[in-house]
């Protein structure tokens, strides 16, 4: 079954107020950050947080998410230990730079509990195919700022210096299974920049986007659903394969254009999407 995963709203574990809005909020996926929203004099009081918060519930349909602090950092082996007292959806791992650093996170967590990886560094994207292979991973996020920060590039509108690492962690993530969510974006504005950014991240194949504030929900979860023009184009593939006359045919017309089946195999997984969506 298809899982809509087009929003992950960050919100740091030590924000009491912003734990309990995020009940209501629309998006799929609701991350308690460990690590870089939370200063080193708050990290006991929001662990402790983030297990009462998972243990409370509460969230719904959403997927209840907890980012650890790094490998190596004073805090995450007591990070990993207070988790596994309790079951989220998921841990988020920052920093992940190769397969040994997955491996070693894996032996700290409960059987069965999916990793999630920050792809935030050159090493990751060097290494993202052997990474990716490597479960218990199951989602890659990419982490623009410290990315941004280690290539000493500057990503601007278009973000064209990071379109490699966006490509390049969209096909480990089909090649492996895995899910894929573009990065955060800094503007709180969740105004039109920020629509484009995500319009951007969809067309790079993204399954949805991190977020880190509460106005860009509704236009993240507007630009990674299909639209009323892609649903009713998928319909009529459907209904034109499904047609007598397209019986043993592999390529047939369809509102004046080819399609094959893979575009059939695409239309009924954007159906599919859909009807998860509106479920
Ligand atoms: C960025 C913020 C610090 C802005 O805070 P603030 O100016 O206080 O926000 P507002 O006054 O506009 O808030 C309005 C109401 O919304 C609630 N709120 C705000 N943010 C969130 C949130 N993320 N989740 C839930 N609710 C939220 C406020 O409580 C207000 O509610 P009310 O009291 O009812 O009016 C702040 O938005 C924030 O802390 N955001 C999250 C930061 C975070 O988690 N950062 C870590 C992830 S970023 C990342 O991973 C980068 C990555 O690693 C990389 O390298 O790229
Ligand atoms: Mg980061």
């Amino acid at each position: 079954m298809i899982r809509p995963r087009r929003s992950a709203l960050f919100l740091p574990a030590s924000n009491a107020r912003a734990i309990e809005k995020a009940r209501g909020l629309d998006s799929d996926v609701v991350i308690l950050d460990l690590e870089d929203a939370v200063a080193p004099e708050e990290k006991a009081a929001a662990r402790a947080r983030a297990v009462e918060t998972v243990k409370a519930g509460g969230f719904g349909h959403r997927e209840l998410v907890v980012r650890v602090n790094g490998l190596g950092s004073p805090w995450v082996e007591e990070d990993l230990a207070a988790l596994r007292t309790v079951a989220p959806d998921a841990i988020l791992a920052p920093k992940i730079g190769c397969v040994a650093e997955v491996k070693a996170l894996a032996l700290r967590l409960n059987p069965g509990v999916p990793l999630w990886a920050m792809i935030e560094s050159c090493a990751a994207i060097l290494h993202i195919d052997a990474i990716a292979a490597t479960r218990p991973l199951a989602a890659l996020i990419v982490g623009a700022n410290d990315l941004a920060k280690e290539m000493r590039c500057t990503p601007g509108a278009d973000r064209a210096p990071l379109h490699a690492a966006l490509a390049m962690t969209v096909m480990a993530a089909r090649a492996h299974g895995l899910v894929a969510f573009d990065s955060v974006s800094n503007d709180l504005s969740g105004g039109d920049a920020f629509a484009a950014l995500c319009d951007q991240g969809a067309r790079f194949g993204f399954d949805g986007k991190t977020l880190i504030h509460p106005n860009q929900i509704a236009p993240c979860n507007a630009a990674f659903s299909p639209s009323e023009d892609a649903i009713a184009e998928a319909e009529a593939i459907v209904a034109g394969f499904a047609a007598p006359e397209a019986a043993g045919k592999g390529a047939i017309r369809v509102n004046g254009k080819m399609v094959e089946l893979l575009h059939l195999d695409e239309a009924k997984q954007l159906l599919a999407l859909a009807e998860a969506i509106r479920r």
